[in-house]
């Protein structure tokens, strides 16, 4: 997967169509979610997230985010239920942010941007592998949790005090036992449409479930994101200071709510 793509002026979204075409794609994301446009649907069945703290593995800097990665061998940590058959195994979650706090998530909701947002990955157990269901269009669910600013999050400080050892891109350090069901909100209720990865290679692989209620964090905890850096060490020091894609083009896909 090729790393010279960024979020700069130079190599940031607008240029990604040209390594990669599928960013003009029909099934893009992320998207503006319209409350008023979206279809609540009764089908959709309930969210069920079962995580298992024991199978946290580490913490790293990717270059592009920082995200926590989990052991996904079994099915102790998984996704069913919401608007997909089968079930899904927690692979990471990992964060977007912007250069203030009034911008930074990649969905936003009738134009409104939070501060941040946070993805948890998961893989269609249908496929050998996260390597083959990354690549297959029902082979990944993204839970999109929102991030406002407000009081500290404190199930957040965990995280936030790792990052000074992740400083680097490719840095990883140990972090174990750690439940991403206490950095989700109260209410699981979710909009859900087709999408793909908001970051190259952009495969249209991604079914979506963004959560309406959104979790707070305050601004100086925040700010403990734009202190990692995207570049290597002996390569040129860059500030992580922003990583959202840009809403893009519904193309005539439906969003659908499990709410009404
Ligand atoms: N934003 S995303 O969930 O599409 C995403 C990533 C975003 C940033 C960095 C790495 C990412 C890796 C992903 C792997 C699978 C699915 C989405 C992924
Ligand atoms: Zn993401």
């Amino acid at each position: 997967m090729s790393h010279c793509w960024g979020y700069g002026p130079k190599h940031g979204p607008a240029e990604w169509h040209r390594e990669f075409p599928i960013a003009n794609g029909n099934r893009q994301s992320p998207i503006d979610i319209v409350p008023s446009q979206a279809h609540h649907d009764p089908a959709l069945k309930p969210l069920s997230l079962q995580y298992d703290p024991k199978t946290t593995i580490d913490i790293l800097n990717n270059g592009h985010s920082f995200q926590v990665d989990f052991a996904d061998g079994t099915d102790s940590s998984t996704l069913k239920g919401g608007p997909v058959s089968g079930t899904y195994r927690l692979r990471q979650f990992h964060f977007h942010w912007g250069a203030n706090d009034h911008k930074g998530s990649e969905h936003t909701v009738a134009g409104k941007k939070y501060a941040s947002e946070l993805h948890l990955v998961h893989w269609n157990t249908k496929y050998p592998s996260f390597a083959e269901a990354v690549t297959k269009p029902d082979g990944l669910a993204v839970v999109g949790v929102f991030l406002k600013i407000g009081a500290p999050n404190n199930h957040l400080q965990r995280i936030l005090d790792a990052l000074s050892a992740i400083k680097l891109k490719n840095n990883q350090t140990a972090f174990s036992n750690f439940d991403p069901k206490i950095l989700l909100p109260g209410s699981l209720d979710f909009w859900t449409y087709d999408g793909s990865l908001t970051t190259p290679p952009l495969y249209e692989s991604v079914t979506w479930i963004v959560l309406k209620e959104p979790i707070t964090v305050s601004s100086s905890q925040i700010a403990h994101f734009r202190s990692l850096h995207s570049n290597a060490e002996g390569e040129p020091s860059c500030c992580m200071v922003e990583n959202f894609r840009p809403p893009q083009p519904l193309k005539g896909r439906v969003v659908r709510a499990s709410f009404k």
